[in-house]
């Protein structure tokens, strides 16, 4: 089965004085899809933290696709892309590509996201934008060719394609 990590970023979040949706959010939707979700996590944007949360997903619990949430756009606590690519291997341009182009189309704003996706060992690791909203278009754009791309990672595609 493919696995999830979610990490939400978010300093009030952290603290108790926000509740969370889009890390709920995300769980839903995944969870329809037929996927587990090993760990949902809420971190300060600290870099250091947003590291260590992403390694323990990728190499401790072994989840194929690790998401984030928020901490992308400008602000000087938006910390998110700097902490991924710590600890990916290989970027993966063209999953945030898509997802800005298409949330360009609902809103110039999207402009403004700096979110970055890449793979580390056997898991892809997406950034996305920290409303709801916006990670309900980004997620309706990205899951389905993510899938294709958990096989190609982990070897089943390539599996199926010599059989
Ligand atoms: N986990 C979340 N659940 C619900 N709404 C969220 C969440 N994260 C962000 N938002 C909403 O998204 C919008 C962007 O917020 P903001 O820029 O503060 O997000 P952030 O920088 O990712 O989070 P934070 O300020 O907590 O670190 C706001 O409307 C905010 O209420
Ligand atoms: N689909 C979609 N993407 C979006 C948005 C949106 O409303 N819809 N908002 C943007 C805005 S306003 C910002 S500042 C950036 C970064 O958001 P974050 O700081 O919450 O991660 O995501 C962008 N991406």
């Amino acid at each position: 089965m493919r696995r999830v990590g979610i990490i939400v970023a978010s300093d009030q979040g952290a603290k108790g004085l926000r509740t969370d949706e889009s890390g709920a959010l995300i769980r839903s939707i995944v969870e329809e899809e037929g996927f587990e979700v090993a760990k949902l996590e809420i971190v300060s944007d600290d870099i250091p933290k947003l590291r260590d949360a992403l390694i323990e997903m990728a190499d401790v619990l072994g989840c194929h696709l690790i998401f984030t949430t928020g901490g992308t756009g400008f602000s000087k606590r938006d910390n998110t892309p700097e902490a991924t690519r710590l600890v990916i291997e290989r970027e993966c341009p063209g999953i945030v590509e898509a997802m800005r182009w298409s949330s360009f189309q609902k809103t110039p704003k999207a402009m403004l996201s700096r979110a970055i996706s890449g793979i580390r060992g056997d898991s892809i690791i997406v950034n996305m934008p920290g409303s709801p909203k916006a990670v309900a278009e980004c997620m309706e754009v990205i899951l389905d060719p993510l899938k294709h791309g958990i096989d190609i990672l982990v070897g089943d595609a390539r599996e199926c394609a010599r059989k």
